[in-house]
């Protein structure tokens, strides 16, 4: 390998290293990276036909092995009826939205007449983290709908969601793939509960309760209409699924043009992803860095850092896409993996971070490879805050990669930024790097869609939970 003190940042070698799509500029200008070793990184990524791959993907091909499945995300937001499976999406869409704007229209009502206010997340993983990635990213200030999230098993949170609300005024979204997750079941049971204990009777949950999930009797279970249940579907990873009926609490608290705008902005990042040439391609790029910093410098972290708090959330839902994705020690055919797969994922809001973490990014012995993310513009009229956060993100994206002769710390950095987060830059950001995500999976030669990993965790807890009173 290379000695680390002469591999030169790739603006040494190259004019144009800021590349722009879909409202989004990457600046790659400090990956360590010579004009010999891109060219070869190049070639290794047509042989691997990362691109075609992912374009087999979008059209259907069973990607999935383990669980001979599709991995069709991107048919939840593509338009066009040509589209694989775009007859049910679509129609799902539709009801969906409709169900969301019913609700933010005080046409659905609690079971007595109340409008709705507050909207209870109940999902965890795929079903929790995508919904409150974007509702963060793009709620107002001063919400009419508030959204609350019930992910874990935890009584804390649990009390701490409901104390304060009003089973009368409000619905709950049941959400999970396979239905078969504890924890959502057992909040589910516990949100029942609560309903009950407030005075609502079971006839009357179908006022307060909604479905979303890949078992079609998953609302039958709770004795509810059919109305109340959205389909997704098994051809759509947990991870990948905000695109559609899990994103139905997203539509309810921010409108369905808002979550239609989020989605076109994510088509437009598939178009781009499928058709423009690799050295433009900014996913591709991701990618391939990535693939470079894991295998040939070294690197053993990837840390986001995002100068911005709407995007805060954003940490842990990457963290879920790229680690369970790509955390894997076994190849797509069932061979041991050859070299490195996923980074571990990691981040914070920038600002903050400097006054924590920074002194370990700047001075520590671990190699990472860092994205720092702004909004031009700011999401608040303060025009004297925005300066500060804006120099503190440009200064620090310097001394990242400024290197203290003496010192052995070594950070690779691209910027990301945007002019203004608006739904369809959200989407397009979130797709960027969905597609990051399993073009790096192509060139690891892993299966980045399944996960066996989790379960010996689910089915060990199901054990202990029966001996446990
Ligand atoms: O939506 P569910 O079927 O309830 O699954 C929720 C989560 O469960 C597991 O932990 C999986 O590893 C995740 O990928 C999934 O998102």
């Amino acid at each position: 390998m290379k000695s680390l003190t002469v591999t030169p940042f790739i603006r040494d070698s190259f004019e144009n290293y800021q590349k722009s799509a879909c409202g989004i500029t990457l600046d790659i200008g400090r990956q360590r990276i010579n004009q010999k070793e891109l060219l070869s990184l190049i070639d290794f990524v047509k042989e691997k036909k990362m691109i075609e791959s992912f374009n087999e993907m979008r059209k259907g091909k069973i990607v999935n092995a383990s669980e001979h499945r599709s991995a069709l995300h991107t048919s939840l937001r593509d338009p066009s009826p040509d589209a694989p499976h775009a007859a049910e999406v679509h129609q799902t869409l539709e009801a969906f939205c409709k169900f969301a704007e019913d609700v933010r229209n005080w046409k659905w009502r609690g079971c007595s007449g109340d409008r709705i206010t507050d909207v209870i997340n109940i999902g965890i993983g795929g079903s929790d983290m995508g919904p409150k990635c974007v509702y963060n990213a793009l709620r107002p200030n001063k919400p009419e709908i508030k959204l609350h999230f019930l992910a874990s098993a935890d009584g804390v949170i649990f009390d701490r969601i409901t104390s304060v609300l009003d089973p009368f005024s409000t619905l709950i979204v049941i959400s999970s793939k396979s239905f078969k997750t504890q924890e959502t079941r057992a909040n589910t049971q516990e949100i029942l509960d609560w309903l009950k204990k407030a005075g609502i009777p079971e006839k009357d949950f179908k006022h307060h309760v909604v479905v979303v999930s890949a078992k079609p009797d998953a609302a039958e279970q709770f004795g509810l209409p059919k109305e109340n249940f959205f389909p997704i579907w098994d051809w759509v990873g947990g991870r990948f699924s905000v695109w559609g009926a899990i994103g139905l609490p997203v539509a309810i608290a921010l409108g369905a043009d808002t979550f239609k705008r989020f989605l076109a902005g994510a088509h437009a990042m598939d178009q781009h992803a499928s058709t423009a040439p690799l050295q433009n391609n900014l996913p591709a790029l991701m990618a391939m860095f990535a693939y470079w910093n894991s295998e040939k410098l070294d690197v053993s972290s990837y840390c986001f850092l995002p100068y911005d708090e709407r995007l805060r959330v954003m940490v842990d839902w990457l963290q879920q896409l790229e680690m369970e994705s790509l955390g894997k020690s076994t190849a797509a055919d069932g061979t041991p993996v050859i070299g490195k797969t996923s980074l571990a994922v990691w981040g914070g809001h920038g600002n903050e971070s400097q006054h924590s973490f920074y002194q370990f990014l700047r001075e520590g012995t671990a190699k990472n490879s860092i994205d720092v993310f702004w909004c031009e513009k700011p999401g608040h009229a303060h025009k004297e805050l925005h300066r500060v956060l804006m120099a503190n993100a440009k200064a620090q994206t310097e001394a990242l990669v400024t290197r203290d002769p003496k010192s052995k710390y070594f950070n690779v950095v691209s910027t990301v930024s945007i002019e203004e987060l608006t739904p369809e830059t959200l989407g397009a950001l979130m797709a960027m790097y969905e597609h990051k995500t399993t073009m790096l999976g192509t060139l690891f030669g892993i299966n980045a869609f399944d996960q066996p990993g989790v379960e010996l965790g689910k089915k060990l807890a199901n054990e202990a939970y029966k001996k446990i009173s």
